[in-house]
């Protein structure tokens, strides 16, 4: 029997492409790496329409889960704030409801995750169209381990929204329809294209908050534990 290759010499490999590896009696199937810059990451996108609580429950998943949050709704902001050339254009998508071209958004999560250290990020609100998932995944090369769907009806999404107080350009009747009408259209297809690879953990998100997020906690490790043990395959 020849030498068995272990998890991680098969990553050393940098293959990211599938490919089976005849080693030995044993076959390998080897997957996509979610590589960054070197460094493997592990990546929850977290989606829902707005007002369904992304923000509100990734603050508590940093708490207890050690991710980092990235909310692609604050980084676009912040470059408004931040007088960048790209700054009114972004602006006047926002008040539009218009999602903003996929490669001013990937360029601020990829700068913020090679920025920082930790190797779990949680990216809320992104990727809200199949062109911005298509371009993240071949840009980044990164696949996310899996989806947190927070669901929830227009009814109760519109009632948090006209009530959220944060000053927001969008948090107006015209816009919040505006911005109802582009999740169905353009965000659901990314929700059911990871569907489809059974990426996907919905939570019923018109819960109370402590409710929403025990039912997160009951999901999260185990999903983080199935993610962990489909990176390498052995046939
Ligand atoms: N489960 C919940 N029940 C009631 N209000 C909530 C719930 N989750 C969030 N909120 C409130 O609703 C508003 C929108 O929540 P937020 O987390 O900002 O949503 P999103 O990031 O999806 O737009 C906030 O004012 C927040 O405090
Ligand atoms: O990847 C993104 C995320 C946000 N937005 C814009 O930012 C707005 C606010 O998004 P955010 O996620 O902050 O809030 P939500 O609408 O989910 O409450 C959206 O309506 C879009 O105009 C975008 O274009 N691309």
């Amino acid at each position: 029997m020849g030498t068995v290759m272990d998890a991680t010499e098969i990553a050393a490999q940098e293959c990211y492409t599938k490919t089976v590896v005849h080693l030995g009696n044993v076959l390998y199937v080897q997957v996509p790496e979610n590589m960054l810059g070197g460094k493997k990451v592990t990546v929850v996108f977290v989606l829902g329409g707005p007002g369904s609580g992304k923000g509100t429950q990734c603050t508590n998943i940093v708490e207890h889960f050690g991710f980092t949050h990235l909310s692609a709704g604050d980084l676009l902001r912040a470059e408004i704030k931040s007088g960048s050339e790209n700054g009114t254009m972004i602006e006047n998508m926002i008040k539009e409801g218009k999602i903003v071209p996929s490669e001013v958004t990937i360029k601020l999560l990829q700068e913020a995750m090679i920025k920082n250290e930790n190797d779990k990020f949680l990216i809320d609100g992104f990727p809200r169209n199949e062109e911005n998932r298509a371009a993240f995944e071949n840009v980044t090369k990164i696949s996310p381990a899996f989806v947190l769907f927070f669901d929830c009806s227009e009814e109760e999404m519109e009632r948090r929204l006209l009530g959220r107080n944060q000053g927001r350009v969008d948090d107006n009747i015209e816009t919040i329809r505006k911005r109802f009408k582009v999740f169905v259209e353009s965000s659901l297809p990314v929700i059911e294209h990871y569907n489809t690879k059974d990426k996907v953990k919905k939570i019923d998100a018109a819960k109370p908050i402590p409710e929403v997020f025990e039912d997160v906690k009951a999901i999260l490790p185990h999903m983080l534990q199935r993610h962990r043990s489909s990176v390498t395959t052995y046939l």
